[in-house]
């Protein structure tokens, strides 16, 4: 039997002999517990709110600072791309464990660059509107699994707005435009079904068109409204007011978007799997520097993780939430139903804690999960039922049966997400392996590095908390 360096077999009450027999070189043997927590981390920056920032502030009419922005490679993949468009950054070391502040000079916007969006939907849906700006032509290109994310949207309303782009018609990257240093802006409608960022790429920039922009929204549905509001806020911050008049219309006046200085709030959505540890391994999981408000979906943790049984407490700047006993201590609670549109990057992880539930869940409203790194409905199927698990999909969503779960290698496909979900699931079950644990480094490089001080294996220092 493969027994993982961490565990304790006496504890687990899903050990299996059916585990795999040799470690896989390469893979990463998620550290399963079989002790109650007891762990305080603080996170980096969010990736939403940094590359949000980055982009308002190479629009914005004079310098912005960003205090504690996330350095990942979302980030720097978003730095290198505005540096590229024109836009000047520079570090400044503040002794930040998590990395410098970034001061950020806008400049003219030029053509003439080709984009590596890599797998981030913040910088292949941001981008474009801004690269419409710029003179000369802008190539938009990414990693191999990002050419299966919908980009059609962003195409057409470009189109739409008079700017000349190019693809080959299948609605994802690589695609090129033609910017002619201005956008005359006016009225659109677009559908945003498959992917929030298609709003708040057109929001972000709008303020800069000639003539703003009234933007609709058509479509079915219109998934992680919180990302939407969370754009807004930015630009009310810098000065920027849209109104909606009505749920699905966003009017952005054309307006000077204001150079002020930031700071970045951690990322909560990340602090999700190191929450579900408690609930999963018991004992407490303290989440510090949690803002008191924030437009972050990631806030709802304190809310999701209770219907596990959790129970969560707020104060003094920071979210615990105990697990009491834990799965592992025992501790059984019932499957959920839940409507997971609004958070969808949550799903992961709220889908592991249900598959280690006594009944039932069903996790609708995320279809266009689908969409996002990888097929994210698929994956979580596929790797929960490899280690035993009994997990459909339905159109919007999944139904989790109840199993015994044995171990097993646990594919990433490149998600992030999809790692960290793993690596919940192996605090209870042994012997799994995470196949490309690097992913994390997408939004949280130091992932392994706070892993291990959670579980007690390693406290954090500079060296594997700073790496990048
Ligand atoms: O605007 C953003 O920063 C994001 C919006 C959401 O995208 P979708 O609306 O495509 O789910 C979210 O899932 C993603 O992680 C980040
Ligand atoms: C969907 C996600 O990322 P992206 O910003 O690449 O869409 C995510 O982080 O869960």
């Amino acid at each position: 039997m493969f027994v993982s360096k961490y565990s304790n077999p006496e504890f687990s009450p899903y050990d299996d002999d059916s585990v795999p027999e040799t470690s896989v070189p390469g893979n990463w043997p998620a550290p399963t517990v079989s002790h109650a927590l007891s762990a305080s981390l603080s996170l980096p920056g969010s990736k939403s709110l940094t590359n949000r920032e980055l982009v308002l502030a190479a629009l914005a009419d004079g310098p912005s600072r960003l205090h504690a922005p996330l350095h990942s490679r979302d980030s720097a993949l978003m730095i290198e791309a505005l540096r590229a468009l024109g836009v000047t950054i520079n570090e400044i070391a503040t002794g930040n464990v998590f990395g410098p502040d970034l001061v950020v000079t806008p400049g003219e916007l030029e053509g003439g660059s080709s984009i590596d969006c890599g797998l981030a939907g913040t910088v292949m849906r941001f981008l474009p509107p801004v690269a419409a700006l710029a003179l000369g032509p802008v190539a938009f290109d990414g990693d191999h699994a990002a050419l299966r994310r919908p980009m059609r949207t962003t195409i057409d309303s470009l189109r739409a707005l008079g700017v000349d782009v190019s693809d080959d018609g299948r609605g994802t990257l690589p695609f090129s435009l033609y910017g002619m240093g201005s956008v005359a802006g006016g009225e659109i409608t677009i559908d945003a079904s498959a992917s929030s960022q298609f709003v708040s790429g057109l929001l972000l920039t709008a303020a800069r068109f000639d003539q703003g922009l009234t933007l609709r929204h058509s479509g079915e549905k219109l998934p992680s409204m919180p990302h939407i509001e969370m754009t807004v806020a930015c630009l009310a911050a810098r000065g920027v007011i849209v109104d909606s008049p009505e749920p699905g219309v966003w009017v952005v006046p054309a307006s000077p978007i204001r150079a002020i200085d930031v700071w970045l709030e951690p990322d909560l959505s990340n602090a999700a799997p190191f929450l579900a540890a408690a609930v999963v391994a018991g004992g407490t999981v303290t989440i510090e520097g949690w803002p008191a408000s924030t437009t972050q979906v990631g806030a709802d943790l304190e809310q999701l993780l209770p219907l596990f049984g959790a129970t969560a407490t707020r104060g003094d700047g920071a979210l615990t939430i105990d697990g009491g006993t834990g799965v592992i201590g025992g501790t059984t609670y019932p499957g959920i139903e839940l409507d997971l549109s609004t958070g969808g990057e949550l799903a992961p992880t709220i889908i592991a804690l249900a598959a280690l539930a006594s009944s039932p869940s069903t996790i609708t409203g995320i279809g266009h999960l689908r969409g996002h790194e990888t097929d994210r409905l698929a994956a979580l199927c596929t790797e929960i039922n490899a280690l035993g698990g009994a997990v459909t999909e339905l159109d919007d969503g999944v139904r989790i049966e109840p199993r015994k779960l044995r171990g097993g290698v646990w594919h990433s496909y490149d998600d992030h997400r999809m790692s960290t979900a793993g690596a919940v699931i192996g605090l209870a079950i042994e012997g799994i392996e995470i196949e490309g644990i690097d992913a994390t480094a997408k939004t949280l490089p130091q992932f392994p590095a706070l892993w291990a001080t959670l579980v007690g294996e390693a406290p954090p220092t500079s060296d594997t908390l700073g790496l990048l």
